[in-house]
């Protein structure tokens, strides 16, 4: 184990989605290693090299101090159903194990007939003890969110929550003083200026946070107490070495009253640790590991990035987020 983080020998991997998520067909980033083990930088492409900086203080808290400490140590999650058909949603809940999905939703202008049919889909495969929450990640006016929901609501046989209907938290307090589903906020939150002072309080029942782009698992339980609301971890879809982290950080927190949206492995045709230490659920649970699982050098040999261009973009934009955080805020 080195004594330092050595970035010059960061590894670039590349895995493809099993679906489209969040536009996505192919996860990539990096993971590097420090004298406390594994860590990984993950920004989306979509993430400037300002918003990027939370992402590398992550994987370098990661690398570099010890989890803080845990109060749990299994963590509850909820399978995640993207934008599929009825059937396929079907299948992606009843093989999870899990008694709570989350669904996506409003995936394009025309979704609301196979959304509906998609939650039906997950209810009835959830039976009725399950909970079902849906994502709309900011894409509705209040109008259509309130419309969608109260339907939405109704094809669950009740909705647990609903994650983030509109893009800002005045939006969201006027969605939630309309519709009986309670409101969580997640964009609001991760992709705020200051997460730290986002008075969530008004416009949000739940708050979601997420370690990774947050800036790791230390100040993502600062934001959840400023939140002053209770909380749901959930990944940035991390392979098992991000994963980890954000099962400290669920690990962590005080109280943790909702499954936790970190079953997002299903999501990946393969993950970069072996197979006996892969972050995958079983029963609807995953136990908090003692550390993060260092990378598998056959699993390595199959999703490292291999696009010399591809993986020169990736280490530029590392040296160039680094330059920025040993800058300091702007
Ligand atoms: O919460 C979950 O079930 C999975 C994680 C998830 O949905 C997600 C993963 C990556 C980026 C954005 C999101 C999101 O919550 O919108
Ligand atoms: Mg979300």
């Amino acid at each position: 184990m080195p004594a330092e983080v050595d970035f010059s020998s960061a590894l670039v991997y590349a895995i493809p989605l099993r679906t489209r998520f969040r536009g996505i067909t192919v996860r990539e980033g990096m993971l590097i290693e420090g004298p406390a083990g594994w860590g990984e930088f993950c920004p989306f492409a979509d993430y400037d090299d300002a918003e990027s900086v939370f992402w590398l203080l992550a994987a370098v808290e990661q690398a570099t101090r010890p989890p803080p400490p845990p109060v749990r140590d299994r963590i509850p999650v909820n399978c995640t159903v993207p934008a599929v058909g009825p059937e396929r949603a079907h299948e992606i809940v009843a093989a999870s194990g899990c008694t709570t999905a989350k669904v996506k939703v409003a995936d394009h202008p025309d979704a609301l007939a196979e959304d509906l049919a998609r939650v039906e889909a997950v209810r009835a495969a959830l039976g009725p003890p399950g909970r079902v929450r849906v994502d709309a990640n900011a894409v509705w006016d209040v109008d259509t969110a309130v419309r969608s929901l109260r339907l939405l609501d109704r094809a669950a046989g009740g909705l647990e929550y609903a994650e983030q209907p509109c893009r800002t938290l005045d939006e969201l307090a006027a969605v939630r003083r309309a519709v009986d589903v309670p409101i969580a906020a997640d964009e609001s939150i991760r992709r705020a200026d200051d997460p730290l002072r986002v008075a969530v309080a008004g416009a949000a029942d739940i708050a979601v946070v997420k370690g990774t782009p947050l800036g790791g698992a230390r100040r993502a339980l600062r934001v959840a107490e400023a939140a002053g609301l209770p909380c749901v971890v959930s990944s940035a879809l991390e392979t098992s070495v991000g994963l980890a982290g954000q099962l400290a950080l669920a690990a962590a927190l005080p109280e943790l009253p909702y499954a936790c949206g970190l079953g997002t492995l299903s999501l990946f045709t393969g993950d970069v640790v072996g197979d006996g230490v892969s972050l995958r659920p079983v029963g609807g649970s995953l136990s908090v590991p003692a550390a993060p699982p260092p990378p598998d050098p056959e699993r390595l040999a199959e999703f490292r990035l291999t696009d010399p261009e591809r993986e020169q973009w990736w280490r530029d934009r590392l040296a160039r987020v680094r330059a920025l955080a040993h800058a300091g805020p702007s």
